[in-house]
């Protein structure tokens, strides 16, 4: 997708939430038609890009194709310690001159004579064939083979797997640590990435606790310790993690990060729905921000918004407050948005049979957290909206269609950043 197809969306996403007279202005999205919107409105935002050490890479994406530096291998290397031998033999052995990896140039050789020679080291000039040690005998100062020698055996050429100037990744790869070792060997030492986009965790609510039991109608804040981490796993630098109070002073703190976080993408948790201190929508609005989602058509999670902040330049993704909501809508709008912005295409779709019949919701995707067997996705209890007790057990989320599912239907799976892979994927 281009970056202009990506700014259509968005103005088409935008149409679309302003359309719908009947609820005060917005309508809930398709949960795919979501997906995209956020995804397209990562990728119409305009790339920061910066120059690293390989060893700050980690995790970041590739602003610009991995070309190779050099040839690869650099040089003629012996694939095997043995003998690097000319023409036919049996050969005469060239004495006391073991060719070792990172020595000077050999001397070249002439035909009949053979070197002893290391794995990795450059083939001397006129070399034919590498013969193992082990398929070898060496007796008076000459050399046998003990089977057959083919011209070219072990040697490994100049150029084989890349010539410089060879694009060996393209713009976008995520930087894994085989990626680092890649470009290592192909000479680099820094890298021109795309940073990890920046995001801010504020987690709304009077009625959280930060450590101890459940008490007096206050429960614990089950998001702060979730989130960072989770967002961490998707792809993301997060920059910090705030309760906010439902009062006046949290509401005016929500505002100030809406207009002025030095973050990409503000997440907030909470306060979506049209509760008397349900603050984001008042104060999205109060800030100027553009909802690109206004609801989900998602269960759990139906109430998560996407806003976009100046024009495009930051974001806001609002979480619904029940804790398994708030997941839905990390993996349905924060995900893609992170990934557009990261420069990461879409992630791959894949689908498992579904162990069971699964209840759908009659017009709403659901998200139900699953464990993946080698051949199934199997459904977990304890997936109530407000529940965690599924989710943490689970390998994946299956997106079940409305109406429900039958046994053995090929459902969509979304993978848990922890069962994929890491922040690589
Ligand atoms: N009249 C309506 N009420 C509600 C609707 C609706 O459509 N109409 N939707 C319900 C759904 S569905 C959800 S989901 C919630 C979303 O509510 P909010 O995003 O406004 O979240 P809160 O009201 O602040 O909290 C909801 C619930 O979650 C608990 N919570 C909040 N933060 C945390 C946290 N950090 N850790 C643990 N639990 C948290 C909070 O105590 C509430 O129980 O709205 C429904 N209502
Ligand atoms: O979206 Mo709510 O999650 O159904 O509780």
């Amino acid at each position: 997708m281009t970056a202009s197809d990506a700014e259509r969306a968005v103005d088409e996403a935008l149409a679309l939430v302003a359309r719908n007279p009947d609820t005060g202005g917005h309508r809930a999205a398709a949960w795919s038609r979501a997906r995209e919107i956020a995804a397209r409105a990562g990728a119409a935002t305009r790339p920061r890009t910066h120059r690293v050490p390989l060893a700050e890479a980690l995790g970041e994406v590739l602003a610009v194709p991995l070309e190779a530096l050099t040839d690869l291998p650099s040089f003629d290397t012996s694939a095997m310690d043995g003998w690097a031998v000319s023409g036919p033999g049996p050969w005469t052995v060239r004495p006391g001159a073991d060719v070792l990896a990172g020595a000077e140039r050999p001397d070249p050789l002439a035909d009949g004579e053979a070197v002893r020679i290391a794995t990795g080291a450059r083939i001397p000039a006129d070399t034919t064939a590498v013969i193992r040690s082990e398929h070898s005998r060496e007796a008076h100062g000459q050399l046998y083979a003990d089977r057959d020698v083919v011209t070219g055996q072990d040697i490994r050429l100049r150029g084989q797997e890349c010539r410089s100037g060879d694009q060996l990744l393209p713009a976008g790869s995520g930087v894994t640590p085989a990626v680092l070792g890649l470009a290592a060997a192909a000479g680099y030492d820094e890298l021109l990435t795309r940073p990890r986009p920046r995001v801010e965790v504020l987690v709304l609510g009077d009625e959280l606790l930060t450590e101890g039991r459940p008490h007096d109608g206050l429960i614990r804040d089950a998001l702060s310790p979730m989130l960072g981490p989770w967002l961490d796993r998707m792809g993301a630098d997060v920059t910090g993690t705030r309760r906010l109070g439902d009062d006046a002073e949290g509401v005016e703190a929500l505002l100030r990060a809406v207009t002025g976080s030095a973050a990409d993408v503000v997440v907030t948790t909470g306060g979506t729905a049209s509760g008397p201190v349900d603050h984001v929508h008042p104060v999205l609005s109060r800030a100027g921000a553009e909802l690109l989602v206004d609801g989900v058509a998602v269960r759990p999670g139906h109430p998560m918004l996407l806003a976009r902040l100046d024009s495009g330049a930051r974001h806001l993704v609002g979480l619904p407050g029940n804790p398994l909501a708030a997941v839905s809508g990390l993996l349905t709008l924060a995900e893609p948005l992170l990934r557009g912005l990261a420069g990461r295409a879409p992630r791959p779709r894949w689908t498992a049979p579904v162990r069971g019949a699964v209840s759908g919701h009659p017009y709403d995707t659901r998200l139900v957290p699953v464990v993946l067997t080698s051949e199934e996705a199997v459904p977990l209890r304890f997936s109530g909206p407000a529940m965690l007790r599924g989710i943490a057990a689970a390998d994946a989320l299956a997106v079940v269609p409305p109406h429900g599912a039958k046994d053995g239907q090929e459902l969509e799976i979304l993978e848990l950043p922890w069962s994929a892979g890491g922040c690589f994927t």
